[in-house]
Order: C-alpha cells, then sequence, then structure tokens
C-alpha cells in the first residue's frame, strides 16, 4: 500500500475576471483500490480520474460490486487508497470535509431528532444560537419540526432518512456523500424525499456525491451522471443531464428528453450489468432487478 493519499486543499485556480472555468471541489487522479482476498487481491477500482465542480450535484451509477461504495469510503477517509490520489478543496476553517448519508439508518437510536440533527454542530461547538436557527431551519424543511423530541424508533423509514438529511445539510460540510439513501425505501416515500432534497439543495447549492442504482433517481437529481464499468469499477462514460433548476420530479418525468437520457444511459450499462451478474458472488446478484 502506498502513501499517497493526500487533501490537500487545492488552489481555487478560477480565472481572476470569474469567467471561464468553475473550480473543482473534488479532484481524483488514478485511484486504485485492492482488498486482500483468500488467495488473491480483489480489485474494486481501477485508473479513476474525476474532476467534480464545487455546487455539482453528482450521481454514481454502475453494476453491483463496481467500487461505488468504496469510492465513497475513500472519500470519506473510512479506506485508504492502494494507488492514486483524493484532493477536497476546502473553504472556510470548522466547516467539516463531508458528511455522509447512508442507505439503512444512520442516525443514533439513542437520541431524539433535535440532538441527532444538532450532532454534527454540538461536537465542533457551534454557538447555541446557531445550533437553535441552522438545526431549526432544517427541521422545517424536512416537516421534521413537529417530531423534534421523538426517538427514531417511534419514526417511519422515511422520517429517519429525512433526520439523516436534516443532520448532513445542518452540519454544512464542504461535500456531502450520499450512498443510496432512498433505496430502501417505497416508491412514494422515494419520490417525496427526492423533490425535499432537491428544494434544501436548491438552497444551499452543496457539492454532493450521490450513488444510486436508479436510473430514474440519477436523471432526476443529477447534474452529471457516472456510469461505472464492472468490476474493476471505471468510469465507463459521463452524462450531462441538461434540465433546469428548480427541477419538479413528476414534471420532469413527463419530458421526452428524460426518457431519452434513461435510454442512453441503459445502453451505457446494459453490458456492465451483465458482465457483473456473470462475475458477481451470488450475494450480489440480480440486485438491478430486484429494485
Ligand atoms: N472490506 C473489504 N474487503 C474485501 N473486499 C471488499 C471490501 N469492501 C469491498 N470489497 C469488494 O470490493 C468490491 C466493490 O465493493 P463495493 O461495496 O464498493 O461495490 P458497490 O458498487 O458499492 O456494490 P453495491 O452496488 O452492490 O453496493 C466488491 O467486489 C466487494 O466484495
Amino acid at each position: 500500500m502506498t502513501d499517497q493519499y493526500t487533501t490537500t486543499a487545492l488552489r481555487d485556480s478560477r480565472p481572476q475576471d470569474g469567467t471561464a472555468e468553475p473550480e473543482i471541489k473534488v479532484c481524483v487522479r488514478g485511484l486504485l483500490k485492492q482488498f486482500p482476498a483468500k488467495d488473491r487481491m480483489v480489485t474494486a477500482l481501477d485508473s479513476l480520474d474525476l474532476d467534480i465542480p464545487r455546487g455539482q450535484f453528482f450521481m454514481i451509477v454502475g453494476p453491483s460490486g463496481c467500487g461505488k461504495t468504496t469510492l465513497l469510503r475513500i472519500l470519506a477517509h473510512l479506506e485508504q487508497p492502494t494507488a492514486g490520489t483524493v484532493e477536497v478543496l476546502r473553504s472556510t476553517e470548522g466547516r467539516p470535509e463531508n458528511s455522509m448519508v447512508f442507505q439503512g439508518d444512520s442516525i443514533f437510536p439513542w437520541m431524539t431528532v433535535w440532538d441527532n440533527a444538532s450532532y454534527g454542530l454540538r461536537m465542533r461547538g457551534a454557538p447555541a444560537a446557531e445550533i437553535k436557527e441552522t438545526v431549526g431551519h432544517y427541521l422545517d424543511k424536512t416537516g421534521l419540526t413537529a417530531f423534534a423530541d421523538c426517538y427514531p424508533h417511534q419514526l417511519s423509514g422515511g422520517m429517519r432518512q429525512r433526520v439523516s438529511i436534516a443532520r448532513a445539510f445542518a452540519n454544512d460540510p464542504d461535500v456531502l456523500l450520499m450512498d443510496e439513501p432512498f433505496s430502501a425505501l417505497d416508491e412514494q416515500n422515494k419520490t417525496l424525499l427526492q423533490s425535499e432534497l432537491l428544494r434544501i439543495w436548491d438552497e444551499t447549492r452543496k457539492t454532493v456525491i450521490f450513488i444510486t442504482h436508479s436510473v430514474d433517481e440519477a436523471v432526476t437529481l443529477g447534474d452529471r451522471i457516472m456510469i461505472m464499468t464492472s468490476r474493476p469499477g471505471r468510469a465507463k462514460a459521463f452524462v450531462d443531464v441538461p434540465f433546469e433548476r428548480p427541477r419538479d420530479v413528476l414534471e420532469l418525468r413527463h419530458r421526452p428528453e428524460y426518457g431519452e437520457i434513461v435510454y442512453d444511459i441503459w445502453q451505457h450499462l446494459r453490458d456492465e450489468v451483465n458482465n457483473a451478474q456473470v462475475t458477481a458472488p451470488q450475494s450480489q446478484q440480480r440486485r438491478w432487478f430486484r429494485r
């Protein structure tokens, strides 16, 4: 394993006249990640290069086992790359580099909604007035104000994911990392939460990196979509989503261009999903078709 991992501050590369290139918030170069298995190394990610501009809603789709979660875990410092570099442009002092929202319950079961949502701010010693205002704002935006004193077991799955989202935004990170946050929800709740997430995101325009197995979700939410190859995961294609913001989730799905982009992504994905079915362990097979 090399020690090439760096999360140094990138220089602000914007031209001084404020035109042209957006600044790059997340820069990945030559990323390789291998895990030791019984008698060999499993290469999860290989030769991955990425530039994600500040404020982009960046979506990642790819077959099961292609390294999506591994990439997010590396960005969250939960894994070290085997080789390559990952750089995140940091903004003001004191803000966390990232917050992560997972698929399952990622909130503390022993804390109330308010305590969960305020956790990050409290941990970094934010002033009480700021905590009150910020957490109050995001609980309001996620429809949880009336549930501030409830514990997670008193909430539905959709409400628990709302708490995760409120906590992540209240934490005000440089980059928001989301790993299939809505995949366990039913269709109605998923659509509702997608709309809510877009509304909240529109206020802040945070840089988001969001993994999904749903091509529809990728097109609905994203500015840009990376389609990954089957393992070892590489970038197979990037698709820019042309829809304006703010977006209306239901209205969007009626547009002919929406169907065209979904079809285009499936064209890229089809072979990769088939490859993954051939090589994946049983536990990972048919995941695409169950969702
Ligand atoms: N800690 C680990 N030890 C060994 N192998 C691992 C480890 N974590 C991930 N892997 C392997 O790395 C590969 C990529 O896994 P990862 O979870 O990143 O894929 P994924 O694209 O997120 O999959 P899914 O869509 O099914 O969630 C898989 O083959 C997985 O078995």
